[in-house]
């Protein structure tokens, strides 16, 4: 039953005029339970807060559930105080028909007593003691936390006329606000290691609510992933926790395929934008052209092509997180106009004559040395000092190899699909971790993935990786360095191409390993002058 449905509602002018003024008293009373909730990030805090929220909503009784993200299981994360022998391991399943109910009602459901002492539903235990303490009825209203979570307020009445429309009202608006404070909550509150690391086999899982099944143990699809046990990667994962809730614009170094998106999403998913959206611009991929637009939008007519009016990348992010990717390929007169977005927090359209107020946090990235890009001119050193106050630089894997079984595990495991996990030989394993890995955690990615597509077996007992002029432990790999990009690519197609013994296609040909469509190797081949009857000078 709905609170709607427990009271009439008057309708005649009088009680709509009424009910007018009494929205406008609703409203002050919310914004001072608001300001009050903001800046909650414990448990403790909440809970010194119960007299506020007691005079906002009137209860006798306020417990708080909280679901894994799994949806397995939820358990008690909080309650006010009563005697209710209630525990905070009580740990309920989440096909229970109390938990189901509030999540499929977009209304703040009312239970009496006479339905929870009935007990042909399962409610959670604390709720029979509760109504035995002399609550009348329990209401109650599940919402989402993090948007991963789902968890639900309940709130005792000792006194039925407390619930009215009004009520329903005071619920509805509190529960955004409730749902920010939760995060915050679970985010202070979690440990570090609990906040930014998932391994599968994470040792130390922090105590209390937060051991629920479940819970830590992150679905791939909902939460960033970095992966990492090194004490150089732990510190990464401290900055990247320091930062999240400040407000700060970052800029993440390190070479390509080190994790600069990964840290950017870490930072999003824990920050208070993750509602928000968190959009990427990848400055290297966009013709200099087409970024200004790309980034800040255009009127219909701008410029040819301009057919309709397009809403750049800033405002899709208005709210959240701007991730721009490769910034030193960001060219300078883009890099001017960049610069003022930062300092006046507006921008225009191409085309547009006004001005539209931005909220957005900026996130750089670049593979290159960008100190290095000042002194040469390339960059302007007013943005760098802007985007620079926090800079975090990644660590290239061969400077974290301890990592890389970790690494491994967590490859075999994701690209198992809906098989069971292969295993490496260990062999295979000691030649990963000499490998010098140039392209880092990518390339070590690939490097799997595609072992597991070309294994048949449980075990992969061989491996191909790409030639690597820094490895000592086996001498025939030719010396790709200091070389035009055509050259690169034309010694190391016959490089593997004399490895898979001139073998074009199929699961061990050359197009396979080099990941591209045999008639894309063919027209390759024709284009670098390499014949059918190839020789590897190298050798
Ligand atoms: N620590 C990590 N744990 C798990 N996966 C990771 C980690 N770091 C990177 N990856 C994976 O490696 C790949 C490359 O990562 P990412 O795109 O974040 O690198 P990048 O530094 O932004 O690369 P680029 O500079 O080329 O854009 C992705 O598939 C990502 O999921």
């Amino acid at each position: 039953m709905t609170i709607m449905q427990h009271t009439a509602v008057g309708s005649d002018p009088q009680a709509i005029y009424n009910r007018i003024q009494q929205r406008e008293i609703e409203q002050l009373a919310q914004i001072a339970i608001q300001q009050k909730m903001a800046p909650i990030h414990t448990l403790a805090a909440l809970d010194l807060l119960q007299n506020e929220i007691q005079i906002f909503l009137g209860q006798n009784w306020l417990s708080l559930f909280i679901a894994d993200n799994r949806e397995v299981n939820y358990s008690l994360l909080f309650q006010s105080n009563s005697k209710a022998k209630t525990s905070k391991n009580e740990s309920r399943s989440c096909k229970d028909t109390f938990f189901k109910e509030c999540i499929l009602s977009a209304e703040p459901i009312l239970f009496r007593a006479s339905e929870i002492l009935k007990a042909d539903k399962s409610f959670p235990a604390s709720f029979v003691h509760v109504i035995q303490e002399g609550n009348k009825a329990i209401v109650s209203k599940a919402f989402r936390v993090h948007d991963h979570y789902w968890a639900i307020l309940s709130l005792g009445y000792k006194r039925l006329e407390h619930i009215d429309p009004r009520l329903e009202y005071r619920i509805k608006n509190f529960i955004p606000q409730l749902g920010i404070s939760i995060g915050n909550i679970l985010m202070h509150e979690r440990s570090a290691h609990a906040a930014l690391t998932n391994m599968p086999s994470s040792p130390a899982q922090p105590q209390g609510f937060l051991q629920n099944e479940g819970y830590g143990k992150k679905s791939e699809a909902s939460e960033p992933q970095m992966i990492g046990e090194s004490d150089l990667i732990q510190a990464i994962k401290s900055q990247l926790k320091m930062v999240a809730l400040s407000e700060m614009n970052l800029l993440i170094q390190g070479e390509s395929g080190t994790g600069k998106e990964v840290a950017t999403q870490i930072i999003h998913h824990f920050s208070l934008r993750s509602a928000r959206p968190l959009i990427k611009v990848n400055c290297a991929a966009i013709a200099p052209t087409l970024i200004e637009s790309e980034l800040f939008g255009h009127e219909k007519g701008s410029f040819s092509g301009a057919v309709k009016r397009k809403i750049g990348k800033f405002e899709q992010a208005h709210g959240g997180t701007l991730f721009l990717d490769e910034i030193g390929d960001l060219p300078l007169t883009l890099q001017a106009k960049l610069l003022r977005v930062l300092q006046e927090k507006e921008i225009e359209r191409v085309g547009g004559n006004k001005n539209i107020p931005i909220d957005v946090r900026i996130i750089c990235a670049t593979h290159k040395d960008l100190q290095a890009e000042v002194k040469a001119g390339n960059f302007r050193s007013d943005l760098y000092y802007r985007i620079s106050a926090f800079p975090i630089t990644l660590p290239s894997l061969r400077e974290r190899r301890e990592d890389i079984p970790h690494l491994i595990q967590h490859f075999l495991l994701k690209h198992a699909g809906e098989n069971p996990p292969k295993q490496m030989s260990k062999k295979v394993l000691q030649r990963l971790h000499l490998h010098s890995w140039p392209g880092n955690i990518r390339e070590l990615e690939h490097v799997i993935a595609r072992s597991i597509l070309l294994t048949e077996d449980s075990t992969i007992k061989k491996i191909a990786l790409l030639p690597d002029a820094d490895f000592v432990g086996e001498s025939k790999v030719p010396d790709f360095r200091l070389q035009t990009l055509a050259n690169f690519e034309k010694e190391y197609i016959l490089w593997v191409l004399h490895n898979c013994k001139a073998r074009i296609s199929g699961p061990n040909g050359a197009a396979t390993i080099l990941g591209i469509p045999a008639t894309t190797l063919q027209s390759k081949m024709k284009k670098l002058g390499i014949g059918k009857k190839f020789s590897y000078s190298k050798e």
